[in-house]
């Protein structure tokens, strides 16, 4: 499990960059708003293209300028968890998990659902669910379509305080369970510490 990044991009009069090489299981990336976190991770997805640089997530090359290497999202294998959750609305919530679930993921449904806490919650529709409820459902298929790494965006901003702490535990021992690290965006440093995430400040 490690990250190796080194993006730099210009966007308007902001240049963003980030530069950190670790084997940290989780790396929270804290900084105030408009700072440049969401575009680091659309850097590290292949949703935006940096300027120069390179990045490496478990020693698979996914973009380097100089060798014109640029994989394309899909075959970057990444998990991408958004602040607003995404879910498939006309889809039930276990068809929202089986969506491009891999036959090689070492996760079974049902053994990611019980350790998620929605093993409950398999047959109800999205519009159901609480914020905290879908979140995990989306953290489940993420976790399903066997990635190299997590990219999580604020994921918990609209999740009242008491659901917080239990889902930041849950997402605390992802990497123990699936060898999957994540990259993890807040601005809020007491979140970083539950995750005991190795801290970098952007900007
Ligand atoms: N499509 C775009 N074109 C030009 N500039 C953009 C675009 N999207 C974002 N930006 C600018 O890039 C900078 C970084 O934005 P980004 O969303 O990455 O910051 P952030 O740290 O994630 O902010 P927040 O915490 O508020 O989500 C901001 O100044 C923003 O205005």
């Amino acid at each position: 499990m490690s990250f190796d990044i080194d993006v730099t991009l210009q966007r308007g009069k902001r240049r963003i960059a980030l530069c950190h090489r670790t084997q940290a299981r989780i790396v929270a990336l804290i900084g105030p708003s408009g700072i440049g976190k969401t575009s680091i991770l659309n850097m590290v997805a292949g949703l935006l293209r940096p300027d120069h640089g390179h990045v490496r997530v478990s020693e698979a090359p996914l973009f380097d300028s100089d060798r014109r290497l640029d994989l394309s999202p899909a075959r970057r294998r990444l998990g991408y968890v958004f602040q607003d959750r995404r879910l498939f609305p006309h889809m039930r919530v276990r068809d929202n998990l089986l969506y491009g679930r891999k036959p090689s993921s070492p996760l079974s449904l049902d053994d990611l659902a019980h350790f998620l806490g929605i093993a409950h919650l398999l047959d109800r529709w999205p519009n159901t669910l609480s914020g905290g409820e879908a979140q995990r459902v989306a953290i489940g298929r993420a976790l399903l379509s066997y990635p190299r790494a997590l990219l999580m965006d604020e994921p918990l901003s609209s999740v009242d305080s008491r659901r917080k702490e239990e889902i930041l535990d849950m997402i605390r021992h992802i990497p123990d369970i699936s060898q999957v690290p994540i990259l993890y965006v807040t601005h809020d440093l007491g979140e970083a510490r539950r995750l005991e995430a190795e801290v970098v400040i952007v900007g």
